[in-house]
């Protein structure tokens, strides 16, 4: 996969060279640019943004320098073109594992109150885009947004994860929370493991981490409870 991310703040994505991802990018499992959106202004001042038509507070960042940015970034190869912003659909695991069988992403990180919608409707017109959010919260910029979703996207890419098995297990995939997860020492400050972790009664321990995962769910994200499909949860289940 090759991911490619157009940003006024380069330096803003430089974690992504860091650690895991940063592995997977040595070893070739996934190529990574990142480009300064200035370099594609002509003007002394570099300008990127201007006044909103209609009024309103802030700036809106001009579609003319997006375009000549987007439009040597792209090429000619096919791409996924995702814009972050906070008006967008809920990004989640789907969308990762989605977007984790796509050849090339290119992320447009936005700032001031966001890019003029003409850039999304021009490549809309030629390519899939995204315009999605990380959370119903507002940030700064698209660069923070960019960092989160790359992670969960190449998390999944085969090769990067030690252990693969936990991809597909994550929380969520079985559509609950993960429960509780415990390692040495067996007493810490008082507090111990919960003996059935010890017992080596395997059918007795998934009971029971379903058991804290349904009780973890129903506190945290009821929603999701409400969400499964009836076959998911069996007689003993339904007690949570
Ligand atoms: N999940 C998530 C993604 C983002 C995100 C992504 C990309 C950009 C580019 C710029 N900003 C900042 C910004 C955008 C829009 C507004 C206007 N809007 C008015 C009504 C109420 C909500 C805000 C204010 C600030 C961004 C913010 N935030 N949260």
């Amino acid at each position: 996969m090759r991911i490619d991310v157009v940003t006024i703040f380069p330096g803003y994505l430089a974690p992504l060279r860091e650690a895991l991802l940063g592995r997977a990018i040595e070893a070739g499992l996934v190529e990574l640019g990142v480009h300064d959106l200035r370099d594609w202004t002509h003007d002394v001042h570099q300008a990127v943004d201007d006044s909103p038509y209609g009024g309103g507070p802030g700036m809106v960042m001009r579609p003319q320098v997006w375009g000549e940015a987007l439009d040597a970034v792209l090429g000619d190869a096919p791409a996924r073109l995702v814009v972050p912003t906070p008006a967008g659909r809920p990004f989640t695991q789907a969308t990762a594992q989605a977007w984790a069988g796509e050849e090339r992403l290119v992320f447009a990180c936005g700032r001031y109150e966001g890019i003029d919608q003409r850039v999304v409707d021009a490549y809309a017109q030629r390519m899939p885009v995204d315009e999605v959010s990380i959370g119903d919260y507002v940030l700064v910029g698209g660069e923070v947004a960019v960092l989160v979703m790359v992670e969960a996207v190449v998390r999944l890419l085969p090769g990067v994860l030690g252990n693969p098995v936990s991809a597909q297990e994550d929380s969520f995939s079985d559509g609950l929370l993960e429960g509780p997860a415990y390692t040495r020492p067996v007493s810490w400050r008082g507090l111990d493991v919960p003996d059935v972790l010890r017992s080596g009664n395997h059918a007795a321990i998934a009971r029971w981490r379903r058991d804290r995962a349904l009780e973890r769910t129903a506190a945290r994200r009821p929603d999701l409870l409400d969400a499964l499909p009836d076959h998911a949860l069996d007689r003993t289940d339904r007690a949570f």
